[in-house]
């Protein structure tokens, strides 16, 4: 079942246009990567989706139901979780700090009728992301004194805090080190293997795209030049000519 759908969207910048007549789809559960050259117009793209920028023409769905008109804020509440590459955080507050606020801010909006148990539910669902994304050990550290990589682990973990039910990812190796980057892998490997979230990756590591993905969208140009499974899309000839060189390997 189709969760998000982009359906022949347009997006510019003032008059510039970066986007033409794009379209595709996540369903429930799936795993997509969106790759392509630098300036193809991903970043531009996740936005369009997580409701950072308005379309020009098209339409954007969500269970159906066109949300293009909705706020960035409103998706998100909505169930579509937004990473940014730029790390967002309170870097006064520890690691539980910021989890803790942002399972309050969902809470809020839900269980504003049970306000009384809030602080029990809060602290136990605070404890059970931390352990599930492997921040326990730096619990009680401020955010900004986390490694880089733990930082963006931080992120994802305050995302997943909200409930999402699609995930749109924006680089999250970028910036890790050789030793953080296989961490990160295998978080997102388990997220997708819970079968919960519907996931849109954005992402210039090859391997990792390959490894994950069920299907992958490459966009050139602000055109999607193809989408398949991987080895559909990196047996495709025009995907070949246009942006790998002859080697997949070639993606930087
Ligand atoms: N705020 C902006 N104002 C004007 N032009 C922009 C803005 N943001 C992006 N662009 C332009 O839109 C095009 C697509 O940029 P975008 O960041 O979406 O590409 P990308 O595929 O995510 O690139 P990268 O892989 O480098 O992150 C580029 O030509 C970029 O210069």
């Amino acid at each position: 079942m189709t969760i998000l759908e982009a359906i022949e969207i347009s997006i510019g910048y003032r008059g510039h246009q970066v986007i033409e007549n794009a379209s595709l789809k996540l369903d429930q559960g799936q795993f997509v990567s969106l790759i392509g050259p630098n300036g193809a117009g991903k970043t531009t793209l996740l936005n369009a989706l997580g409701g950072q920028l308005r379309i020009q023409t098209g339409d954007i769905q969500f269970e159906g139901k066109s949300i293009a008109n909705w706020s960035a804020d409103r998706r998100a509440r909505a169930g579509i979780g937004r990473s940014f590459q730029a790390v967002h955080l309170f870097p006064n507050l520890t690691t539980e700090q910021n989890i803790q606020l942002a399972v309050q801010a969902k809470r809020r909006l839900r269980l504003h009728h049970l306000l009384g148990k809030v602080d029990q539910e809060v602290t136990a669902a605070t404890r059970q992301i931390l352990n599930e994304i492997g921040l326990l050990h730096v619990a009680r550290v401020a955010a900004k004194a986390l490694s880089h990589g733990d930082k963006r682990k931080l992120e994802l973990a305050m995302l997943l805090s909200l409930q999402p039910r699609v995930l749109l990812l924006d680089e999250p190796t970028a910036g890790m080190s050789m030793t953080e980057t296989p961490m990160m892998l295998k978080l997102i490997a388990q997220l997708k293997a819970t079968g919960h979230y519907a996931i849109l990756l954005v992402e210039h590591k090859i391997d990792m795209v390959m490894q994950l993905s069920d299907r992958i969208v490459v966009l050139h140009q602000g055109h999607i030049l193809a989408q398949g499974t991987p080895s559909e899309v990196m047996n495709d000839q025009e995907v070949t000519n246009a942006y790998l060189g002859g080697h997949y390997e070639g993606i930087t």
